[in-house]
């Protein structure tokens, strides 16, 4: 038994019907700020426009998506970028704490309080039946909005700057998840969401097409 679990555990928060785990602060080898501050400017960032109910608007934020793999998201299919080196050495911290293996990562940039995401399950068929997704947030802390599908049971997370959220099991089956705008002044806040795309369905998808 580990009676001293390092910092570097990730703490369980108890949901229904899902897995939940958080670290307050992933070890990386630079500050917060200075790592926020690369991804803002190195990033191929992208206003991708989406369409709901036949209209054409922007998404309420940047993205970039990059990894070794193809991947389809809320209709938009994404070619994704060669991982850089930072991105490498966060995805390996990542994995460290986590114990998960990812090929893929999303970048959500968030430039003011304006911007959000809607709810949503990453339960795309590519990521397999009971995907592992890890949610590295850097910068202003935002409100992470967990809604079972069934029950409607709401859990409120405040995401602050190092913090990774590990959700996997059924997390995807039964919640939905999203940020809401935010009233109040807020600063710029990047996440960065790794995913493992299984190559069957990988291949599948191109056979189907
Ligand atoms: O910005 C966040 O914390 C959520 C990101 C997210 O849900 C996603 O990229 O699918
Ligand atoms: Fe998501």
């Amino acid at each position: 038994m580990d009676l001293f679990p390092s910092s570097n555990t990730l703490i369980p928060i108890p949901i229904p019907d899902g897995e939940l785990l958080w670290l307050a602060q992933l070890p990386l080898g630079l500050a917060n700020e200075e790592v926020l501050a690369r991804l803002v400017a190195q990033t191929s960032w992208r206003a991708e426009s989406i369409t709901l109910w036949g209209k054409q608007h922007l998404q309420p934020r940047l993205t970039a998506w990059y990894g070794d793999a193809r991947y389809s998201y809320s209709g938009l299919d994404l070619e994704p970028l060669p991982f850089t080196p930072l991105l490498l050495e966060i995805k390996r911290a990542v994995e460290t704490v986590t114990g998960e293996a990812f090929n893929s990562v999303l970048l959500n940039y968030y430039r003011d309080g304006r911007d959000s995401m809607g709810m949503h399950s990453d339960d795309e068929a590519e990521l397999g039946p009971e995907p592992a997704i890890a949610s590295l947030s850097l910068g202003a802390t935002r409100t992470f909005i967990l809604r079972h599908r069934q029950s409607k049971q709401t859990v409120k997370l405040d995401l602050t700057s190092g913090s990774v959220l590990l959700m996997r099991g059924k997390t995807q089956h039964f919640w939905l998840h999203g940020i809401n705008k935010s009233a109040r002044q807020t600063g710029p806040r990047v996440n960065l969401t790794f995913r493992k795309i299984c190559a069957s369905a990988d291949k599948l998808q191109q056979k189907t097409k």
